[in-house]
């Protein structure tokens, strides 16, 4: 029998013995060279720690704020497709689990169990992932059906207008099921005989015209707040600022869209050290646990 998964390192290997090849190379693969995939691990290696010692610990308080919700420690549950792949309660055992653990977690567009399921199963704070589809009134009824159901955020994912070209998926030839909140909305129903059906279905289905001058159409249709997930340059998150977006989420989505981009850690490492140079300030001081990049955050200090 497989051993108990004291870790992430544990919980892959557990995977790998478990899962058929194609999910298993799903959920752990990236694009092309898989030079970012890989990176993204060896930059978390590269980071050490300094330790300042004999400091009380007899009471840690992780906890900070995300858009105004308090949560129990710095980690939120990223958006991710197709839990059900994994496990058979799918995305609906992922939010009890950020609920035990006082998390947000944020649903993928393309999850195995419905936003409704979702919402229904547990009390945890959930914000809503989005692509924008071709079909302007599918996007727009999704968007509408997340705010019915409690979702408290749109994170729209800008760094997807094509699906990434995962080539262990390709060789896989890999056949996902019909997306289940776009069921009877949308024919996910795709059947490529070469390739991978992912990359099929994305390309049939998502807009990529979509750019920053669209965000007004989608600021238009909701009053919830938006979040853009994907950006990894300056140049970048002062437009999300201009266009209204009430944060940013720096992210190379894993290293599963565009290949030889930097690690998002480094990528955040590098904006801490800008900022800590232009404004000479001190990070508990001035910024405390406070969300770093909120729009309040970036408009007070100029990040130009
Ligand atoms: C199996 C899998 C599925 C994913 N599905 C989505 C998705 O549906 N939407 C999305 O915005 N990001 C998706 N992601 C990307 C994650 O949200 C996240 O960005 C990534 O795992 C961590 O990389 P980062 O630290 O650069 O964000 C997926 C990642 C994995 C591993």
């Amino acid at each position: 029998m497989a051993e108990e998964p004291v870790n992430v390192n544990g919980f892959r290997e557990l995977a790998r013995q478990t899962l058929p090849k194609m999910y298993y190379d799903f959920f752990t693969g990236g694009a092309e060279d898989q030079y970012t995939l890989k990176e993204n691990e060896e930059a978390f290696h590269r980071i050490t720690i300094q330790p300042r010692i004999l400091v009380d610990t007899s009471s840690i308080d992780l906890s900070t704020m995300v858009l105004g919700y308090s949560i129990s420690m710095p980690v939120m549950i990223a958006p991710t497709s197709r839990h059900k792949l994994a496990n058979p309660s799918g995305e609906i055992a992922t939010a009890r689990a950020a609920s035990t653990c006082n998390t947000i977690m944020v649903l993928s567009i393309s999850s195995t169990c419905t936003l409704e399921e979702v919402a229904a199963c547990c009390n945890a704070v959930r914000f809503f992932q989005l692509c924008v589809y071709k079909r302007r009134d599918i996007t727009a009824k999704l968007v509408q059906r997340a705010e019915n159901n409690g979702y408290k955020a749109i994170v729209l994912t800008g760094d997807s207008p094509r699906h990434g070209r995962r080539e262990a998926d390709i060789k896989n030839k890999i056949i996902i099921p019909e997306l289940k909140n776009v069921e009877g909305l949308l024919s996910t129903k795709i059947v490529a005989d070469k390739g991978s059906n992912l990359d099929a279905l994305a390309n049939q289905t998502r807009d990529p015209s979509f750019s920053w001058e669209d965000i007004g159409w989608l600021k238009s249709i909701t009053k919830l707040p938006i979040l853009i997930k994907g950006l990894l340059t300056h140049e970048d998150a002062l437009k999300a600022l201009e266009v209204g977006a009430a944060g940013i989420i720096v992210s190379n989505h894993g290293g599963r869209q565009l290949d030889y981009c930097p690690p998002t850690i480094s990528v955040l490492e590098e904006w801490f050290m800008l900022l800590v140079e232009k404004f000479r300030f001190s990070w508990t001081e001035e910024c405390g646990k406070e969300q770093i990049f909120s729009r309040q955050w970036l408009l007070e200090h100029k990040l130009s």
